[in-house]
């Protein structure tokens, strides 16, 4: 499980966390959403140990953020992050060499699910394809946690689905922690267990999909417009 208990951060005159507190539980799916600016990216960034809160508290299993958990952590990032200068092989070996739960089965089975080639250069390939790259590298770990922030952002339709088809693949319930940031939630609905809503630095609404669902009687769908469109549920 991973808890933020009141976590805050500032960047500047910036509060990206405002005294955000939720849980991802172990061994499910989160879809974590909210829109532009709400504090999802960098409430990743701290699980994967990459800042640091100015208050509150971060615990990964009852850890805070450090070396060891990052063994344990695959962290698919917004941005483009992989070197131009080099093939997808050349990027999986680089990879490779900081984890050691790198499953070369698991990579050459996804890299021709995701009809990739190491041979290919990263910087003649569509945006889609290193959307699919990016995908690759982090799925052909065993990683416990997955953090895949806005993996379908700016990708077509087609692409999408090979995404979404990647992540239900081998994920393995019960053992793995996936966290899904975005703000397009119709194409994860059916993906996933737990679901939190960002709003301004907090967590505004949290809970199993299923039974918010039930309870309100509604799609995820509605009641992410009923949440940031009325700002009370
Ligand atoms: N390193 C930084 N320096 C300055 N401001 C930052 C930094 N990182 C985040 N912010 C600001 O903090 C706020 C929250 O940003 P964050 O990226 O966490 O939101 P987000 O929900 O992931 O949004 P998006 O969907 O656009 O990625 C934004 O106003 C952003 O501009």
């Amino acid at each position: 499980m991973i808890g933020f208990q009141e976590v805050t951060k500032q960047f500047g005159s910036t509060r990206a966390l405002d005294q955000a507190t939720m849980v991802f539980p172990k061994g499910k799916i989160t879809g974590f959403l909210g829109p532009n600016g709400s504090g999802k990216s960098t409430s990743l960034k701290m699980i994967a140990g990459l800042n640091r809160p100015d208050s509150g508290s971060v615990l990964i299993d009852g850890h805070r953020p450090s070396v060891e958990t990052k063994k344990d952590i695959a962290y698919l990032p917004e941005i483009d992050h992989l070197y131009p200068w080099m093939t997808i092989g050349e990027a999986a070996d680089f990879t490779k060499s900081f984890y050691e739960d790198w499953d070369h089965n698991k990579y050459m089975e996804l890299m021709d699910f995701l009809q990739l080639e190491p041979s290919m250069p990263i910087k003649k390939i569509s945006k889609g394809m290193r959307a699919k790259a990016k995908l690759l590298l982090t799925f052909s770990r065993d990683a416990k946690i997955v953090l895949l922030d806005e993996p379908l952002s700016g990708i077509d339709i087609l692409t999408r689905e090979q995404i979404i088809q990647t992540i239900i693949r081998d994920y393995r319930a019960g053992e793995q922690s996936i966290i899904i940031s975005t703000h397009e939630i119709q194409e994860i609905e059916g993906l996933i267990d737990e679901v939190i809503f960002m709003d301004r630095g907090r967590a505004v609404l949290q809970g199993e999909a299923e039974i918010l669902r039930s309870e309100r009687n509604k799609s995820l769908v509605e009641l992410m417009k009923e949440v940031y469109h009325h700002g009370n549920f």
